[in-house]
């Protein structure tokens, strides 16, 4: 999907500015000890993202959390949500930023739902069909922030920018800058991945699980993860690299259940009923 590549450059960098605020600004919009209520800024080492959410097994969480991801992030949910609002850095710190972002925000929520609609017509269902699952706008904008880190361990693993996982909602619409590192598994061989370079002017869409859940795996949520950006690093270090991922969730009441004429007799139903926010909440918990 292609977006104006002005439109792109400017919000890439001006929502990003506000992760290079002094700490003690950003830490004055700090993120809740909630993993659940996932808005405000979360510095380096505070968040895991991971598969575990689905494993019961706590002490894999808390081995993974031994390798926390070394990135930083701001994130924030529909200005009109009561349930888990937002937090704010203070506007004298970074004026115009709060009304930015809400104009971003809104901007990519009417993206969404275009490809929404292409996605329901794609698969015999009327246009608005997972539309209207969506009315309540239950998204969340997120500015990433990779900062420099030593090219050798993120090459051997031994830090993660993020480690591999799919995303929980319906999909996500990923603005990169041109750094690379971004790999997704090869949906065909596991533990292959790719790499999703950058395309200037493009966003990346994920499928999230619960849209993997409705469809009865015909559209996959695919394992990726950041890594080492590509080449060689002469100074050993890592660039900086930045990211804008825009999760789009259904209504925190709807029940997942799979779509008509994504099943069959001989194509049963894969996963039962679920609901949205239950799933997405359980994947949240192990991440703070
Ligand atoms: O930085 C990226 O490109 C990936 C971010 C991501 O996968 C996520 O936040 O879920
Ligand atoms: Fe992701």
């Amino acid at each position: 999907m292609e977006f104006p590549r002005t439109w792109l450059t400017s919000h890439l960098s001006g929502a990003s500015g506000s992760l290079t605020l002094p700490l003690q600004n950003k830490m004055k919009c700090p993120h809740p000890p909630s993993p659940c209520h996932h808005t405000g800024y979360s510095n380096v080492g505070q968040e895991k993202v991971s598969q575990l959410g689905l494993e019961p097994e706590r002490d894999l969480v808390v081995n993974a959390r031994k390798h926390p991801d070394v990135k930083e992030s701001f994130e924030m949910n529909n200005e009109k949500d009561t349930l888990y609002y937002n937090f704010w850095p203070e506007e004298s710190d970074i004026p115009g930023f709060r009304e930015f972002m809400v104009e971003f925000w809104k901007t990519c929520e009417t993206t969404s739902k275009h490809i929404l609609e292409a996605i329901a017509l794609g698969m015999g269902l009327e246009e608005d069909y997972l539309v209207k699952y969506h009315s309540d706008g239950i998204n969340q904008l997120r500015l990433l922030h990779y900062p420099p880190t030593k090219q050798v361990e993120l090459e051997t693993g031994e830090k993660e920018r993020i480690g591999a996982h799919t995303d929980f909602g319906t999909l996500t619409m990923l603005f990169q800058d041109s750094t690379g590192g971004l790999e997704i598994e090869d949906p065909h061989s596991k533990d292959r991945f790719v790499p999703g370079h950058p395309i200037p002017g493009t966003v990346v869409v994920n499928i999230g699980d619960l849209l993997m859940r409705w469809s009865n795996n015909r559209l996959k949520s695919t394992l990726h993860r950041v890594r080492a950006p590509p080449g060689t690093a002469q100074s050993g270090i890592s660039k900086a690299r930045y990211s804008i991922p825009y999760f789009v969730n259904p209504n925190r009441d709807v029940a997942i259940s799979c779509l008509p004429g994504c099943w069959s007799p001989g194509e049963p139903k894969v996963y039962d009923s679920i609901n949205a926010q239950q799933y997405i909440e359980q994947r949240m918990n192990p991440t703070y």
